[in-house]
């Protein structure tokens, strides 16, 4: 049985459009325009406070409205989930994985509350023996002590970290474990100037690639 580790926003979950929504709502009460889905896209992956340091750059915003507009942002993280959905055959691919016998974890830089919340609004709250989140320790990924923390909890096995960002493979690569890419999130890179071990664009090829990733590795 192995350890996989997933990532979240981009990699199970397209929450791009909710995220783009609570940023629009902020910059519109202080009088500034939107921001496009793909602006969005770009900014997300190094959790809130480097997505609103984005945001505010992308609209001349300065530097002394952070803190303001940070907590703007949080208190309307776990609440914006309309949107959001998980991306195709995600249910199924986690479903297999536990019924198979896996240990499951997951390791976002999404701040914890927004995490919970999103993870209850969609039913996923259940297949998860660990959740770390981008404040759950004073460091975030890329730095990988999150991801390693979250593997120590899992106990023994073979590892496996998926995700889909520039991100996840240098957190990976930072901790010494092989990555699996999802090639359908939120990564601006090739595919091939990334560090892999494989990729996948479909949650229905998982756990097959699981499996031969875990031959390899036995
Ligand atoms: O919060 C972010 O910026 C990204 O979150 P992720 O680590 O789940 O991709
Ligand atoms: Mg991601």
């Amino acid at each position: 049985m192995a350890r996989i580790v997933f990532d979240l926003d981009g990699t199970l979950i397209d929450s791009a459009p909710d995220i783009r929504s609570i940023a629009n709502t902020i910059l519109f009460e202080s009088g500034l325009e939107p921001i496009t889905l793909e602006e969005t896209i770009s900014f997300i992956g190094n959790g809130a406070s480097v997505f609103v340091e984005k945001m505010r750059a992308a609209r001349g915003v300065p530097e002394d409205d952070h803190a303001r507009l940070l907590q703007a942002f949080q208190d309307r993280y776990d609440s914006y989930f309309e949107l959001t959905a998980p991306f195709p055959n995600v249910r199924e691919a986690l479903a297999h994985l536990r019924v198979a016998g896996h240990r499951l974890g997951l390791c976002t830089n999404k701040p914890m509350h927004a995490t919970r919340a999103v993870l209850s609004h969609l039913a996923l709250s259940d297949p998860w023996d660990v959740v770390y989140g981008g404040d759950s320790l004073d460091r975030r990924k890329p730095d990988p002590a999150p991801l390693l923390a979250a593997f120590a909890e899992m106990g023994n096995g073979p590892c496996l970290y998926i995700g889909d960002s520039e991100v996840d493979a240098e957190t990976a690569e930072r901790a010494e474990v092989p990555f699996l890419l999802y090639t359908e999130g939120y990564r601006k890179t090739p595919v091939d100037q990334l560090t892999h071990r494989a990729v996948f664009s479909d949650f229905a090829e998982l756990p097959e690639l699981v499996q031969s990733q875990l031959a390899v590795q036995a």
